[in-house]
Order: C-alpha cells, then sequence, then structure tokens
C-alpha cells in the first residue's frame, strides 16, 4: 500500500478562511496575545507563522517578548493585566519557559475563559469529563485531519504514543470522545512495537527523531506523526520514519506541512470561541 498523504497546510488554509469570513461580519475583532519568554528557537518557528496568520485571519494579535531573566511574580503580573483586559479574549503563554519560571504557575494564572491553549486544569478536567470547554490546540488539529482523512473512528483500536500534559494525554480523551478504543504508550510501555502494530489509528506524540519505524505499522493504519524535530543539519523530521511508514499506511501526515500548520489554526478557533463565549454570553 502506498499512503494517501494528509495536506495539513492545506486543511489549515480552509479553517482559517473559514475563521476569516465569520470575523469580518462581527463588530469586533478577537484579541489574541502570546506572552514568549526568552529566546527558544523552537517556539520562535511557532510564534512567527501565528502572527502571520492571526493577522491575515483579522484577529488583534500581538506578541509579548519578555527578557530570558523575566522572574515568576513579573510574568504572573502580565498574566494578570491581560485576564483583566476586555480586549482580550486568548491567552498564550509559549512553552518551554526558562528555569526560574515554574509551567503549572503560569498555567494556573491564566483566566480560563482566556485560555485558547486549553491546559489550565479546569479546562483539562472538563476535556476530561466530556464537557465542553477549550481543547489544547494540537490534539484538536489531529482530530480535524482525521475527519479529513475519512477516518472512521468509532470501535477503532487508537494508539496515542506519548503522554504529555500538552499533546498525548488530551490526544487521547479527543480520541476517546470520539469512540475509539484508546491504547496510551509510552517509555516505559512494554512491547511497544508490537502494541503499535495494533492499531488503525496511530498517533506519535514522543519528540524522538523517526524512532517509529515502518514495521511499527499496521497495514492500512492511519498515521498522524505529531512529532516536530530539528536534526543537526537543520532538517525538521517528524517521529515517524515517514517513507517506511508510507510504504504501510492507508494515510499519513508529512512533517513539515502536516499537523504543526493545524495547531496555528486551531489557536486561531480557539480564540474566536472564547471571543464569542465571552463577548456574547
Ligand atoms: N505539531 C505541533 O503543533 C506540536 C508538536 N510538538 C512536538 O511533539 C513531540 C512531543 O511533544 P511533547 O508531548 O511536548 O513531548 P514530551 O517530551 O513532553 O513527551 C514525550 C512523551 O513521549 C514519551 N517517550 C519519550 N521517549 C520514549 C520512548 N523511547 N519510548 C516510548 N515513549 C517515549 C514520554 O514518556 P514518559 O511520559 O514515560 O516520559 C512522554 O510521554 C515533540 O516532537 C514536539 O516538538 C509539540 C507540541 C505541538
Ligand atoms: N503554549 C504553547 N502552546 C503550543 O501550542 C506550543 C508551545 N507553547 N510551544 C512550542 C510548541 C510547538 N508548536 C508548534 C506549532 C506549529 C508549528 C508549525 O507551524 N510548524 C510548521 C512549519 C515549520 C517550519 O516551516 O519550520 C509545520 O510543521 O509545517 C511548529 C511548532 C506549538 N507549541
Amino acid at each position: 500500500m502506498t499512503a494517501r498523504i494528509i495536506d495539513g497546510k492545506l486543511v489549515a488554509e480552509r479553517l482559517r478562511a473559514g475563521l476569516a469570513a465569520r470575523i469580518a461580519t462581527l463588530p469586533f475583532r478577537p484579541g489574541l496575545r502570546v506572552v514568549r519568554v526568552g529566546d527558544d528557537p523552537a517556539s520562535g518557528i511557532y510564534v512567527r507563522n501565528k502572527d502571520r496568520a492571526a493577522a491575515a485571519a483579522g484577529f488583534d494579535s500581538a506578541t509579548l517578548h519578555l527578557p530570558a531573566t523575566t522572574t515568576e511574580a513579573e510574568l504572573l503580573a502580565v498574566i494578570a493585566r491581560l485576564n483583566a483586559d476586555p480586549a482580550v479574549d486568548g491567552i498564550l503563554v509559549q512553552l518551554p519557559l526558562p528555569p526560574q519560571i515554574r509551567a503549572e504557575a503560569a498555567i494556573d494564572a491564566v483566566d480560563p475563559a482566556k485560555d485558547v491553549d486549553g491546559f489550565h486544569p479546569l479546562n483539562a478536567g472538563r476535556l476530561a469529563s466530556g464537557q465542553p470547554g477549550l481543547m489544547p490546540c494540537t490534539p484538536k488539529g489531529v482530530m480535524h485531519l482525521l475527519r479529513e482523512a475519512g477516518a472512521s473512528l468509532r470501535g477503532a483500536r487508537a494508539l496515542v504514543l506519548g503522554r504529555s500534559q500538552i499533546v498525548g494525554r488530551p490526544m487521547a480523551q479527543l480520541l476517546l470522545g470520539a469512540d475509539c478504543t484508546v491504547t496510551i504508550a509510552h517509555s516505559r510501555t512494554r512491547d511497544l512495537a508490537a502494541e503499535c502494530r495494533r492499531a488503525e489509528i496511530f498517533v506519535a506524540a514522543v519528540g524522538r527523531p523517526e524512532m517509529v519505524r515502518g514495521d511499527w505499522v499496521a497495514e492500512g493504519a492511519i498515521v498522524i506523526d505529531v512529532g516536530i524535530n530539528r536534526t543537526a543539519a537543520g532538517k525538521l523530521v517528524g517521529d515517524v520514519a515517514f517513507a517506511e511508514a508510507a510504504a504501510r499506511a492507508a494515510a499519513i501526515t508529512p512533517v513539515p506541512g502536516g499537523v504543526g500548520p493545524m495547531t496555528i489554526a486551531c489557536l486561531l478557533e480557539n480564540t474566536l470561541e472564547a471571543a464569542l463565549a465571552r463577548r456574547q454570553g
């Protein structure tokens, strides 16, 4: 089998065009503020792409770039100001943060109604309880791509490789909500390759370049590669060995041009959703 390539860039463009059309009818511009502390290079790509996409879709978007020496108290003060600002609908605190700042403290400080990352424990709890709320952008983007690929999810065996707070866990919750039979694999999983081979829907979010080999992939599986890893040569590669996996999968996402652009489109979708909920009750 040779896999169909799921074009995340194209799906993201369509999603953003739909958001732009809805925003054009509103009497206000949804406000997004990204807070970046220091100069983590991976965050640089994300912030640049996001700024461009937000402006083009009609958002009132800005990035607050704080020095790497910012204290936790200073960051919390910035977040408090954004929480109180009525023009701000969405707040994203870019991760990772420098070592003197606890990520948990920053995440907990964001008003859950403005938490467009969906990382606040209230929103994570809503997701785990099957209640509506702001959902993390990357897993939400993956669900869009699975629908786009025509995946039949009800009763399907899904495996999520990775159990991080920001990708793996919420991903598993969304798949469960879509009636998949979900396995979560991680660094302590026994017989990892055999577990992976059972999956009809395979989502890799492990952060290890090309760790998933072709023979870990079931014939006809749908493979979603969340990983974004930069090689020594400066090239971006996913968590999946693409050519090997594509020889067995029914459909697969590339890196770049797969999940990454969907994360940004879903961030904008969440910002519009937060704005409508806040301003129109
Ligand atoms: N496309 C996008 O928009 C985004 C992409 N990413 C990318 O996704 C990837 C994952 O990110 P994130 O979830 O934040 O990463 P984390 O490092 O937080 O989590 C990695 C997970 O993978 C597991 N893991 C690590 N090594 C192994 C191994 N050898 N075998 C099995 N499991 C392993 C860890 O297990 P354990 O819990 O046991 O330690 C952990 O649960 C990265 O490449 C990141 O750059 C992230 C966010 C957005
Ligand atoms: N609070 C917070 N929320 C996040 O969602 C968050 C974060 N912090 N920290 C960093 C990670 C990483 N991340 C990316 C999103 C999109 C691309 C992206 O657009 N990638 C494109 C382009 C890559 C390129 O051209 O270099 C692609 O994969 O095609 C990359 C990386 C969001 N993250």
